[in-house]
C-alpha cells in the first residue's frame, strides 16, 4: 500500500480488478488483505468516506474471535516489530509521529511492562492510532485503559482499528481527514 501514496479518485477505485484493489487498500487495517478482499465485492463506493465505512463494517459484522483476531494483526506500540525492523510503512510511520521511535531505555521498558499487562489481561495488543498520540498519551491511555472492563475495552480498541484506518485511507486519497475521527 506504501508505494501508492498519491491522490485517487474514485472512478479509478472502483475500476480496479481485485488484485489490484488487494495490493493498494490490503494494510488498511493492519496486515489484514482478507478485509480488503471482501471489501472489493461490495463496490462501488461514492467516495473515500464511504469506503472506510465498509472497512468499519465488515469489522462490526465479525463474531468477538474474529475482532480478537482483527486486533492480533497489530504490532505492539514500540513492541519486538520496532526493534526487529519489520513494521509495516504504514506502522512505522504511525509510531514514528507518535515520537516512539527513539524511547530512552527506560521508557522503553515500561511500556514492554505495561504491554505485556495488558496482553495477559485481555488476550490481544493494546492497540491505539499513535499519529493521534504522543507518548505521554500513549502511556496515560495504556495505564487507563490497563484497568477497563473487557467489554468496554474490545470495543475501545476496535475503535482505534477503525481511526488507524480512515488516517490510511485518507492518505491513500490525499485528504485531509480533519474532524469526525
Ligand atoms: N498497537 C498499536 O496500536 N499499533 C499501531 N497503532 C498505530 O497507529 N499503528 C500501529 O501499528
Amino acid at each position: 500500500m506504501s508505494r501508492c501514496l498519491q491522490a485517487m479518485d474514485m472512478g479509478k477505485v472502483n475500476s480496479m480488478d481485485f488484485r489490484e484493489f488487494v495490493e493498494v487498500f490490503g494494510n488498511v487495517i493492519e496486515r489484514c488483505p482478507l478485509i480488503a478482499a471482501a471489501v472489493w465485492s461490495q463496490s462501488p463506493f461514492s467516495d473515500w468516506e464511504d469506503l472506510a465505512r465498509h472497512f468499519s463494517a465488515f469489522i462490526d459484522a465479525l463474531p468477538q474471535s474474529g475482532q480478537e483476531g482483527v486486533l492480533r494483526c497489530y504490532p505492539d506500540l514500540a513492541g519486538h516489530e520496532l526493534h526487529q525492523g519489520t513494521l509495516t510503512a504504514e506502522s512505522q510511520r504511525e509510531h514514528s509521529v507518535a515520537g516512539l521511535m527513539s524511547l530512552g531505555a527506560n521508557e522503553g521498558l515500561r511500556l514492554a511492562e505495561l504491554n505485556s499487562q495488558y496482553r495477559a489481561r485481555f488476550g490481544f495488543p493494546f492497540v491505539l492510532a499513535a499519529r493521534l498520540s504522543d507518548r505521554e498519551t500513549v502511556f496515560r491511555e495504556l495505564e487507563r485503559r490497563l484497568h477497563c472492563p473487557s467489554a468496554l475495552e474490545l470495543r475501545t480498541a476496535l475503535g482505534e482499528v477503525k481511526k488507524i484506518g480512515r488516517l490510511r485511507l485518507a492518505d491513500l486519497f490525499g485528504v485531509d481527514p480533519a474532524a469526525r475521527l
